[in-house]
């Protein structure tokens, strides 16, 4: 069975919001292709893909945008992240992703999770774009890594502006109240909690990417239908 009827593409819904979504290749924190990605599509439900159009429209009016990095997860990409996790000898990916955090604490410490609002289909991870920001560079497999805490102009460039860390930066860093990144990074994040609010997304403490849509269709439903 696919997912329900009320799941839409986003760029269907809204085709100016950038996508980079990270888990269908190998720049992730896994380090190659998530289980349950076929393709790199943003699915989300109806209504939190109308509420991100919202927010989008929102932005442009202020001469900026969003990037999208992940919606809909399946299930069994859930799974794949458990069973990376147990590996406590492969660290191919910790310099950049995690350089700061043991793997084995990622979980405990609620920067993935088992049960992922992912699977629920109203969470999206997203991040700030406009006039400033550094040009996407592209992905090299086995390129050097940057600890994606090290300095805007240093780490990798995702085309966002500088919200403090990059994309699935497990650290401290990361968490959206953290004082210990620029005023600018706290400036972005705050306009980008403040823009996705305003719209009905939420947020949580260790993530300043990651936001739920509420009142969410699915509250309780945790979809393993491939992205395709
Ligand atoms: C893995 C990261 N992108 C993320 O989405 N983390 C939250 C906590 C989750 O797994 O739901
Ligand atoms: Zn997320």
């Amino acid at each position: 069975d696919g997912l329900p009827a009320d799941f839409v593409r986003l760029r269907e819904v809204d085709p100016t919001i950038n996508q980079d979504m990270r888990y269908v290749g190998a720049h992730n924190f896994v380090g190659r292709p998530i289980d349950g990605y076929v393709n790199g599509e943003c699915w989300l439900t109806r209504p939190a893909a109308l509420a991100l159009k919202g927010v989008q429209d929102d932005l442009r009016a202020l001469g900026l945008g969003l990037i999208v990095f992940e919606c809909y997860r399946p299930q069994r990409a859930v799974n794949h992240f458990v069973r990376w996790a147990r590996d406590v000898n492969d660290i191919v990916t910790q310099a950049e992703f995690y350089p700061g955090v043991d793997k084995r604490d990622l979980f405990r410490l609620g920067y993935i999770a088992e049960r992922s609002g992912h699977s629920r289909g109203s969470t999206v991870d997203v991040t700030l774009t406009g006039p400033g920001a550094l040009p996407a560079q592209s992905y090299r497999p086995g390129q050097p890594l940057v600890a994606c805490t090290a300095p805007y102009g240093l780490r990798f460039a995702d085309g966002g502006l500088d919200l403090g860390t990059g994309y699935d930066c497990f650290d401290p860093l990361s968490h959206p109240a953290s004082t210990e990144v620029t005023a600018t990074a706290q400036a972005n994040r705050k306009l980008l909690a403040e823009a996705m609010a305003a719209r009905g997304f939420g947020g949580i403490p260790e993530e300043y990417w990651h936001f739920t849509y509420r009142p969410e269709p699915y509250p309780d439903s945790y979809f393993d239908v491939p992205v395709e």
